[in-house]
């Protein structure tokens, strides 16, 4: 038990709209006149100001700090105004008295304020065991009833002691049990109603006070509510407050004439089961007294001042009870000392929380009008002599012995508990082992990554090797099989580039490292997760590493057998064509039949690696004229193309685009050796028509006409090409380039095919490409890019280029050695007919 003295809080409310109008304003403006002014001088008007003194107002509270309030302060203004406006209200002198209170809330404070001040600590003690009161007392208008309920807007103590209240009981509701009750009741002309009861309470004596044994009082009858939550209490409320008696009066709209007491109950006890149960109980009054009122200045009459009469009377029992109890410093330490709470039920219902086992806070609530200055006065004088009350504080503990027989139940209880416990240690327990296991597995992870980086960087040396690899020992089984000595050298070349990778052992990645954090030892779930994480990895490694080794055998096939491929076809082409060419100037001799079958056989192969075709001349048309046909081609001006008999230009209307892409692709010329090594393979070409003097000589520029270069004047090799001319570069490409025919045999890469495609394509800006040696480091599409070389600088260029891919891979034998300078008899003839045009 402990001693505790009444708090004491004081509420200034704020002046309203009508007070604020009858403040006296300083007008210091009024000019001094002299004796001869006409206006009537302020002396003069005086006794009006004068008779207008009554009606003003002042501000008769200055708070000092949050626990001082001086009353009836000296007003500055008021004194330096002139002196038929220097008034005080009511006729008095100020008297500037001090009062010190627990705390003291300026007009601008607001509900929570009051509530965080007030009854907010005291829930814990509620609670626990501590009954508690906190009511309202003061004059009539001076916000008692809006301290206490408030508005929907703005919620006064009531709905936020709920709202704290359920507040606490849910964070301790693991631990313990609480039950809330609330009742609600008015003393209205010393009749107790109950305010929540749907059915009013039948007229007459009301509700009966009742006291026990132990002095605790009781309401008979009176009605017990739970809410579920502060909402709910706040509607209830609400609702109690239609049912209670209020009425307007001159000093309030909505005056409450009678004093409303709110208890809430609070019984609770400890989850945890055990022999002996501590049961706590406790009451929180939360009481909206009526407001005192002098009767003269109220001008009530009738049942109002019957009201009035009543509400002072139980006031004035409230006030002999303080007075009593200040007395005494508390009923309890003086024993003999009469404390007359029965003078009235409202003293006989604030006898617990004044003078018994309560904490109690009184808020004394004032008006700052000079309007109410004695009411003001009086309500601080009472609040002022409130503060010396002392009350013993006890908490009401409830132990039940249990009975034998509750014992059972107590076990029962207590099992449920230690599993509900077990449940949630093993929660609580398990939370921190998992994170410490995925912690550990992230750090796993992050080694992970570590160590795939590292074989990452391994493995692209590795990717290369093992393309090499896989190239050379494929030319070594294609070359076991090849049919002609010329792929069996183009393949052992490609094996020999190969050789040095091959001859390495073979190198393999290190595996990922499989290291398993220490939880998963001992937790599955962690082992599990480890075990994922790491085969994502190995998963994720060895993608990269196929994507390694299929980049780095297609830059080998791109680098090493592209070019050599692209080389090999655009020399066939540029063969077949020459051979086609030449055809229609023979005579008809063995030759002739010698050559048109190479033609064919070239064309074939074009067809079969390359997609293109070259179609047979027409020898008979040759035959006919063929000087004519020479000459006027190797003269070859486009314009001449529409001189030409029908007759001609039929013989040309069938030149094919591919031979147009061959002969206007100059590049290759210069080197027609390699295309001896591959083309064999389906239709073998005979050495000796595949003369490579005349493809290589083929450096004709390109012509407007691209029909015009189907038959070639072969005393080109010998004069120099006309420099291209724009409007000669062929406009057309070659449709049938992009076909999409597969070579047979060769896989080539998609870059590769389109390079062997482009390099067969017409282009007017073609260069001698280089060697075959130097073309695996170059792109072969920039081949056909080249200018068109000079006849004689491209068979210089020759032997060069024959020496020059040594660096890679020794030149390719010649299956048959084209015939010496000049060597075919048909060729010379053919040129020499050519000078003489
Ligand atoms: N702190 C305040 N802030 C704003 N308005 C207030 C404040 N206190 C009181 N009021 C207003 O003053 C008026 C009178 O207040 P209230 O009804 O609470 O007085 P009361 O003391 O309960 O009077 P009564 O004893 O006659 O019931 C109301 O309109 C109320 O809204």
């Amino acid at each position: 038990m402990t001693d505790s003295s009444i708090q004491v809080v004081v509420r200034i409310r704020p002046l309203n709209a009508k007070e604020i109008a009858l403040l006296p304003r300083v007008d210091t403006s009024t000019a001094f006149q002299g004796d001869g002014g006409l206006a009537p001088s302020p002396s003069k008007g005086q006794s009006a100001i004068a008779a207008m003194r009554s009606h003003y107002i002042r501000n008769i509270l200055a708070p000092v700090d949050d626990r001082v309030l001086v009353f009836d302060p000296v007003d500055p203004d008021s004194a330096r105004a002139p002196s038929h406006m220097n008034f005080r209200g009511n006729g008095r002198r100020p008297r500037d008295v001090r009062y010190a209170f627990d705390r003291v809330y300026a007009p601008a404070a607001r509900q929570r304020d009051v509530y965080s001040g007030t009854v907010e600590p005291m829930l814990a003690g509620l609670l626990n065991g501590f009954n508690a009161s906190v009511f309202a007392y003061g004059a009539t208008g001076c916000g008692k009833t809006h301290t206490i309920s408030g508005t929907s807007e703005d919620p006064g103590l009531i709905f936020l002691t709920m709202q704290g209240l359920y507040a606490r009981i849910e964070a301790e509701s693991s631990e313990y049990e609480t039950d809330v009750r609330l009742s609600y009741l008015e003393i209205y002309n010393e009749t107790i109603r109950d305010l929540l009861s749907p059915e009013p309470t039948p007229p007459g004596p009301g509700l009966a006070l009742r006291e026990d044994a132990a002095s605790k009082i009781s309401v008979v009858g009176i009605t017990e509510h739970t809410p579920a939550s502060p909402e709910q209490v706040l509607e209830m409320i609400t609702e109690g407050n239609q049912r209670r008696t209020q009425s307007p009066t001159e000093a309030n709209a909505a005056s409450s004439r009678s004093h409303a007491v709110l208890q809430i109950n609070v019984t609770r006890r400890p989850r945890t089961a055990g022999t002996v149960e501590e049961r706590c109980s406790a009451s929180l009054n939360v009481i909206d007294l009526a407001g005192s009122e002098r009767a003269s200045a109220t001008s009530n009459h009738g049942l109002r001042m019957k009201e009035g009469a009543n509400i002072n009377r139980s006031l004035l029992a409230l006030g002999s009870c303080i007075n009593a109890l200040c007395q005494t410093g508390g009923a309890r330490n003086v024993r003999g000392r009469h404390i007359p709470y029965r003078n009235s039920k409202l003293t006989r219902l604030l006898k617990f929380s004044l003078g018994g086992n309560c904490k109690t806070v009184m808020i004394a609530c004032v008006s700052p009008s000079s309007a109410h200055y004695d009411e003001t006065h009086n309500t601080l004088k009472y609040a002022n002599q409130a503060k010396n009350i002392q009350t013993k504080v006890s908490r009401n503990l409830l132990h039940i012995d249990r009975h034998v027989a509750q014992y059972v139940q107590a076990i029962a209880q207590l099992r449920a508990e230690i599993s509900e416990l077990k449940e949630k240690l093993a929660q609580n327990s398990g939370a921190p082992m998992l994170s410490d296991g995925l912690a550990q597995v992230h750090e796993a992870q992050a080694r992970l990554a570590s160590a795939a980086a590292t074989t990452r960087a391994a493995m692209e040396p590795c990717a290369a090797h093992t393309a090499a690899q896989a190239l050379h020992a494929a030319a070594a089984d294609y070359a076991a099989q090849a049919p002609t000595e010329a792929e069996r050298a183009a393949l052992a070349s490609l094996q020999a580039r190969c050789a040095p990778a091959a001859e390495k052992p073979r190198t393999a990645w290190p595996p990922l490292p499989l290291e398993r954090p220490e939880a998963a030892a001992h937790d599955p779930a962690c082992a599990a997760l480890y075990d994922a994480v790491h085969a994502c990895a190995d998963a994720q490694l060895r993608a990269d590493a196929e994507t390694m080794q299929r980049e780095a055998l297609e830059q080998v096939l791109k680098t090493t057998v592209a070019p050599r491929l692209v080389q090999l076809v655009a020399c066939t082409a540029h063969t077949t064509a020459a051979l086609q060419a030449a055809l229609p100037a023979l005579v008809e001799t063995d030759a002739h039949a010698a050559l048109a079958a190479a033609a064919a056989q070239g064309a074939q192969v074009l067809e079969q690696v390359a997609g293109h075709t070259i179609p047979p001349s027409p020898a008979p048309a040759v035959h006919a004229s063929p000087q004519r046909s020479v000459a006027a081609t190797a003269a070859s001006p486009a314009r001449r193309l529409v001189r030409k008999s029908p007759r001609r230009r039929a013989l040309r209307a069938p030149a094919p685009r591919a031979s147009v892409g061959f002969a206007s692709h100059a590049a290759p010329a210069a080197r027609p050796r390699p295309s001896l090594a591959i083309a064999p393979r389906r239709a073998s070409v005979a050495p000796s028509l595949a003369p490579r003097a005349s493809v290589g000589a083929r450096a004709e520029p390109a012509s407007a006409d691209p029909r015009k270069m189907v038959r070639p004047a072969p005393d080109r090799m010998r004069r120099p090409s006309r420099p291209p001319e724009p409007s000669e570069a062929p406009s057309r490409p070659v449709a049938r380039a992009s076909s999409g025919r597969a070579a047979p045999r060769v896989s080539v890469a998609p870059a590769s095919r389109a390079a062997l495609r482009a390099s067969v394509a017409p282009s007017a800006e073609a260069r001698p490409s280089r060697s075959m040696g130097a073309a695996s480091a170059a792109p072969d599409v920039e081949a056909s890019k080249a200018p068109p070389a000079e006849p004689a600088a491209a068979s210089e260029a020759a032997p060069e280029a024959e020496a020059a891919p040594a660096a890679l891979e020794p030149p390719a034998p010649r299956s048959a050695p084209p015939p010496a300078s000049g060597g075919a008899p048909a060729r010379r003839g053919l040129f020499q007919r050519q000078r003489r045009i």
